[in-house]
């Protein structure tokens, strides 16, 4: 199955960015693309709580979410929508950090809500709260699908190996990682761990990024990383899309998931161990 990863820069619009995904799932899908990824945050990249509250939406009444349901069924393509900002019925208020995938006719196959929290001071120029926006989900997921099983995870999840092995486990054999990926850190940790993720659980491992510099009409504007990558079960890096915006094409051949389990069977020789 030929899958399409799509690099962004999401910026703090919406319809914006409903518009980018249109056009490059149209792409895509003329490209042969049977499967297509997003990156996190796919609607809103923004730091501005207040501009979040007055432009999100609820999933029932969501623009992107209900637009790229119409272009599954229209083009014959299943999409996973790596994130989306979300408001939820929490009497908190704070947003869910949803992923989607989404069925060749249009139907949601399976949803999961972001589990770790990036609370992270990566400088003291640069201190992410997640959490203070976004409520964690606490429901680990996979889904059969044509390229394979799935397993969702997103972003900062990345940094949990027990996470992808209870995936892996459950019998996923392809990992999304959707992200946006801080600069500083992606440059230190980021294909390293997604490499890590692959060797570890025998899966392929598809993260789609944002990308560049997310400049802001309200609130403080952001960087990310890029790199979207296709990793091999074996660990070899398949594809890497760089820093600039654009599609990247995979052909995944499940049969390699089969095959690195079988020269290291790993992921079913754990143990149960006393202590430390
Ligand atoms: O804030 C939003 O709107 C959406 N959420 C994100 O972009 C999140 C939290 S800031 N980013 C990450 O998890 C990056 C992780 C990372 O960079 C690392 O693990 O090093």
């Amino acid at each position: 199955m030929r899958i399409a990863l799509l690099q962004i820069t999401s910026s703090d619009q919406p319809s914006e960015n409903l518009t980018t995904v249109e056009g490059m799932i149209r792409t895509a899908a003329a490209q042969g693309a049977g499967f297509i990824f997003t990156p996190e945050v796919t609607n809103i990249v923004s730091m501005s709580r207040k501009h979040q509250v007055s432009v999100l939406c609820h999933e029932g009444d969501d623009p992107m979410l209900a637009r790229v349901r119409g272009l599954c069924s229209e083009l014959g393509v299943w999409v996973s929508l790596g994130s989306l900002a979300l408001k939820t019925e929490d009497t908190d208020g704070r947003f869910a950090n949803r992923s989607f995938v989404i069925d060749d006719k249009g139907e949601i196959a399976a949803r999961y809500d972001k589990i770790h929290m990036f609370d992270v001071d990566v400088s003291p120029e640069e201190i992410y709260r997640e959490s203070d926006g976004y409520r964690p989900g606490a429901v680990a997921t996979t889904v059969p699908t044509p390229a394979g099983t799935v397993g969702l995870s997103i972003c900062y999840d990345l940094r949990f190996p027990h996470l992808h092995r209870a995936l892996a486990k459950s019998g996923a054999q392809i990992l999304t990682v959707p992200a946006a990926f801080s600069p500083v850190t992606g440059a230190a940790h980021w294909e390293v761990l997604l490499r890590a993720r692959a060797i570890e659980t025998g899966c392929f491992v598809v993260a789609a990024a944002q990308t560049g510099r997310h400049d802001a009409t309200v609130g403080k504007s952001r960087q990310t990383y890029g790199h979207s990558m296709v990793i091999a079960p074996w660990g070899e890096v398949l594809a890497d899309a760089g820093t600039d915006c654009g599609i990247t094409y995979v052909d995944l051949d499940l049969s390699m998931v089969d095959k690195a389990r079988r020269q290291v069977p790993a992921l079913g020789h754990d143990r149960e161990f006393d202590g430390p």
